[in-house]
């Protein structure tokens, strides 16, 4: 068992790098934490230094090896270069955790243009962006695998019209790159998480929380997610455990997306919540 109490083989990763798009902050910091702790190079990207640091101290404090560099997805010449640099300090890159994103419920009609286009720039075309960098410079030769994060969007996502279009899209790109770079040896998966409890969700407005909450509660689980529980899908995908699986996408959600608000009858269970095993103390 690794440090972080995983259930993979501490040497899972060992002579692997990876890139975690995000990995300053929530659930980019988690996986990052976990490929290191199953022995691969991580590189951690963000657009924020401090929060970097303060990742990369985290991380060696727990004996990783991992490097940081800003970048933003949105600007592709900064992530070409980004692949550039993994380049030159690692060799090469064999996965791709494509993590970075954000957004902010607003009403539709409410949305300005350059709200619209902060988020279509950063959730569809910055994942886009480190995608292609990652496959021109690094996956085309040897292969690798890429696992992008997108959301519970399967319904629509009323107050988040800008993030549910971009991350409809990127569930299509993700089945698309799996056939345009299967013969590369590269697989392109997806997870899409529920409501998951991290730093991220409180950077939302106060006002919104409540309903935060609430909608946390609507799965056969009843409580939000946690990060080590995305972490683990993940890992999985990215690891040889998922070498038959290509342009899946897997819902991590406690059955959020399947919920049925008419069952069960009146709200009651027969068995309490499920527990996040690795939470516990
Ligand atoms: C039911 C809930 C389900 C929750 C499931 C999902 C949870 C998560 O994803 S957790 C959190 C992940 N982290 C975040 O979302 C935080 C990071 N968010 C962002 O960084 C922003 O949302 C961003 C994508 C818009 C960042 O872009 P950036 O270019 O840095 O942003 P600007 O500050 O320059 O703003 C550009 C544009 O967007 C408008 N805008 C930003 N925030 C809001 C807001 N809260 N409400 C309305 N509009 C907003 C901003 O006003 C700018 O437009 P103009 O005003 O027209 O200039
Ligand atoms: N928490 C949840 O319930 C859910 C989260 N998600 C998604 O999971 C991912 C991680 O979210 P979470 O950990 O919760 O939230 P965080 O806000 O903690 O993580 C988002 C990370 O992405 C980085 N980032 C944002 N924009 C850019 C950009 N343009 N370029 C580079 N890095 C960027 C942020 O760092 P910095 O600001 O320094 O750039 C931050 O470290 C996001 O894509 C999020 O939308 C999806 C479904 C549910």
């Amino acid at each position: 068992m690794s440090a972080l109490n995983s259930i993979f083989s501490p040497a899972l990763f060992k002579d692997k790098n990876v890139l975690v798009t995000g990995g300053g902050s929530g659930l980019g910091l988690r996986a990052a934490r976990e490929f290191a702790a199953l022995g691969a190079t991580v590189f951690i990207c963000g657009r924020t230094q401090e929060k970097l640091d303060r990742a990369v101290k985290a991380i060696h404090g727990e004996g990783g090896r991992v490097e940081s560099v800003v970048c933003d997805i949105r600007d592709r010449d900064a992530v070409v270069e980004l692949m550039q640099t993994v380049s030159d300090q690692a060799g090469k890159l064999d996965i791709l955790i494509n993590n970075a994103g954000g957004q902010f419920p607003a009403p539709a009609e409410t949305i300005s243009a350059k709200g619209w286009q902060a988020v279509i720039d950063t959730n569809l075309t910055g994942t886009f962006n480190v995608m292609q960098a990652a496959f021109n410079k690094h996956f085309r030769k040897k292969g690798g695998a890429v696992v992008n994060v997108i959301a519970d969007m399967w319904q629509g996502f009323p107050m988040m019209a800008h993030t549910g279009a971009a991350r409809a899209a990127v569930d299509n790109l993700t089945k698309t790159l799996a056939n345009e770079w299967g013969r590369h040896g590269v697989r392109v998966n997806a997870v899409a998480p529920g409501i998951i409890r991290t730093s991220g969700l409180e950077t939302y407005d106060p006002a919104v929380r409540p309903m935060i909450e609430e909608a946390g509660k609507q799965n056969q689980a009843a409580r939000m997610g946690t990060e080590a529980e995305v972490a683990a899908a993940l890992v999985f995908l990215a690891s040889p455990a998922a070498a038959y699986i290509t342009g899946a996408t897997l819902r991590i959600d406690g059955g959020q997306s399947i919920f049925h608000p008419l069952y069960p009858p009146n709200g009651e269970r027969v068995w309490p919540a499920f527990d996040d095993e690795n939470e516990k103390p």
